[in-house]
């Protein structure tokens, strides 16, 4: 693991070690079950997105424990998905809400994911609640996003913006030293999204952190929903290392370098340079496994 403060290239050998094989002993449970409460009336896709993607990256179960139309769409999907309460190993929570138009009934749900002691992918419309988890927590805003979260927390960092849009600004410049600011404050691994992804832990005492940038294949990528489908491939990739995240949050650091790089791959093999919509993406991700396990044999 990367212990200096420049960030490294991510790549497929770097990948391949953070990615579940399945075994002979293995049954969906022991694989993974993620827990997920995205979606609402506004952006009911985003969670026919985030299961599919976590589907399509590998794992036990997902239980879709989010609003109704949203889960009457994932069903119309994903028919395995299971809508019931139970055990789940960790939540992806946030995808297609909006945090002022949030229901109180999706709080209620949010919270209780956020309190479970379960490790926790935060996203867009939860990104104001990441601070209150119990659990190993790792968001993943864009840049504005992560703007109008420093922004409201009045960080001491942000004196020098006249508003959030100029903030937002010097963070896309320079996402390098945004990304360690962010995760130092908030004390989660952050996954800033761009053209180049930044995935940052926060410092230890020694001032070592993981610091890693991904480079997407294509700008062919910057299309709605793609962020829906990389927090379905996080949500897979901590929920088949849910134990080892409890026992060391660090590799939420790796897990998120590899989820950006193996979606930026399956991009690009969608792509073939032409355009794609989000689903081309997450129906990339076999092949692009596949490919990426070979990098280590
Ligand atoms: N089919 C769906 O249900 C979709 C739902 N979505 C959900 O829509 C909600 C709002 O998403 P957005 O944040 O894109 O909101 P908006 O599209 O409302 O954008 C809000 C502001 O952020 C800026 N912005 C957007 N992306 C940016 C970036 N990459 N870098 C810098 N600034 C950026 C925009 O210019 C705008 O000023 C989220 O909950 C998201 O998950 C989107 O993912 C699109 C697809
Ligand atoms: N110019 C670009 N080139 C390549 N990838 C990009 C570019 N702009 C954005 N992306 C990627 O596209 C995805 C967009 O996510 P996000 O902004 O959350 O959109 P949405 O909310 O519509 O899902 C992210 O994974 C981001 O890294």
């Amino acid at each position: 693991m990367d212990t200096s403060h420049a960030s490294v290239l991510w790549d497929a050998k770097s990948s391949a070690p953070f990615l579940a094989v399945p075994t002979k002993t293995d049954t969906k449970y022991s694989r993974g079950v993620l827990g997920v409460v995205t979606g609402s009336k506004l952006y009911p896709g985003a969670a026919v997105l985030n299961v599919e993607a976590a589907y399509r990256t590998g794992l036990g179960m997902v239980r879709f424990l989010g609003a109704r139309r949203g889960g009457d769409l994932v069903l119309a999907r994903r028919p395995e998905t299971v809508c019931v309460p139970g055990r789940v190993q960790a939540w992806l929570v946030g995808s297609g809400m909006d945090a002022v138009t949030r229901s109180h009934t999706a709080s209620v749900r949010l919270q209780a994911a956020l309190q479970s002691g379960m490790p926790v992918v935060v996203d867009a419309g939860a990104l104001d609640l990441a601070r209150s988890s119990r659990g190993p927590v790792v968001i993943t805003p864009h840049a504005r996003e992560l703007a109008m979260l420093i922004y409201s927390l009045k960080l001491a960092h942000v004196e020098a913006f006249a508003d959030v849009d100029q903030l937002a600004a010097s963070i896309s410049q320079d996402p390098e030293r945004w990304v360690e600011v962010a995760a130092d404050e908030f004390n989660v691994t952050v996954l800033l999204k761009g053209h180049v992804t930044h995935v940052a832990t926060p410092a230890d005492d020694r001032g070592a952190r993981f610091h890693a940038r991904i480079q997407s294949p294509t700008t062919w990528l910057a299309t709605a929903g793609t962020g829906d489908v990389l927090a379905g491939v996080l949500g897979a990739l901590v929920a088949t290392h849910a134990e080892q995240v409890l026992k060391d949050p660090e590799i939420l650091g790796p897990l998120a370098a590899t989820a950006a790089f193996l979606h930026g791959v399956a991009a690009g093999r969608a792509a073939n340079g032409g355009p794609i919509v989000a689903l081309d993406v997450a129906e990339a991700l076999p092949t692009t496994i596949a490919a990426t396990l070979v990098a280590i044999l």
